[in-house]
């Protein structure tokens, strides 16, 4: 059944909504950037999350042709992201200074779906939903995706389905569609490394060693989280291959 009102640009695309929702606190101007930047991030994890639950279950099914393309799609959308971070960039300390305090206490260590997307890649620890109250929305999707298999554990599904033991010496031996899909990973580990470290030098040039809006000491914890894998196992195999 449809609408009554004929379907147009607009009101596919939701744009009265997507377009009413940037509400700078300040006069400032440089604060529409940090809104929509941070808009757009959120767009491309949700994003990011829908494409990462189909490539769990192509996996899971042992559908090589499909993983193969959504993780393209996944690592496409990843070097876009990180290539943001140029377009911030362009604001200076000052620029930032003159509305920072309008931020209060808010911080991107509040982004749930960033949060998600570290547990689908494999995040378990109880550190994933610090910062979100009990009864946080949020919070419950990040729970409830740390009760599903991370994207490794359907990689193993996956590699059992091609014949495969979880050796992964026989799986880069073969050369053939598994050892696409594992370098595809290798990929994305380093991708989302890359993310952090320009979030970091962003961090460290816009407010120095200044603590963060959200309780951590700002760059110094940041670099701490610099040097996680997602897959420990694809970068140790490497001394065999
Ligand atoms: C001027 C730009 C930015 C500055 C100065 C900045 C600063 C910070 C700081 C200091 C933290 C540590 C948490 C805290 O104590 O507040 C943090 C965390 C974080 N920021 Fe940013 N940020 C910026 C832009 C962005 C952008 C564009 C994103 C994209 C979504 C982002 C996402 C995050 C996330 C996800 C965390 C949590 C990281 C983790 O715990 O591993 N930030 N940021
Ligand atoms: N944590 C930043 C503030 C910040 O960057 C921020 C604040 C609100 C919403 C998103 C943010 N971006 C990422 O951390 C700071 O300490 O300046």
């Amino acid at each position: 059944m449809s609408d009554d009102a004929a379907l147009t640009y607009t009101s596919y695309l939701a744009l009265d909504e997507v377009l009413a929702a940037q509400r700078p606190r300040s006069t400032e101007h440089d604060e529409m950037l940090f809104i929509v930047i941070h808009q757009v991030y959120e767009l491309w994890f949700k994003q990011l999350l829908h494409e990462l639950a189909y490539l769990q279950q192509r996996l899971e099914a042992g559908d090589t042709a499909r993983a193969i393309r959504t993780l393209r799609r996944v690592l496409t959308v990843l070097k876009v992201v990180v290539a943001q971070i140029d377009v911030l960039e362009t604001m200076t300390p000052s620029q930032f200074t003159s509305f920072r305090a309008r931020l209060d206490a808010s911080s991107g260590f509040q982004s749930a779906q960033f949060r998600e997307l570290e547990v689908v890649l494999g995040r378990r620890d109880e550190g994933a939903f610090a910062h979100y109250p009990e009864d946080d929305p949020g919070r419950r999707r990040i729970v409830e995706a740390m009760a599903r298999p991370s994207l490794w554990e359907s990689f193993q599904s996956y590699l059992k389905t091609q014949g495969y033991d979880g050796d992964l010496l026989r799986v880069y031996a073969d050369d053939e569609g598994a050892a696409v899909v594992a370098e595809h990973l290798v990929d994305l580990d380093e991708g989302l490394q890359e993310w952090r470290y320009r979030h970091v030098k962003m961090v460290e040039r816009t407010i120095g060693d200044k603590a963060g809006t959200g309780g951590s000491s700002g760059a110094e914890y940041l670099r701490s989280t610099l040097f996680r894998p997602l897959f420990p196992e694809l970068w140790a195999v490497r001394r065999d291959l």
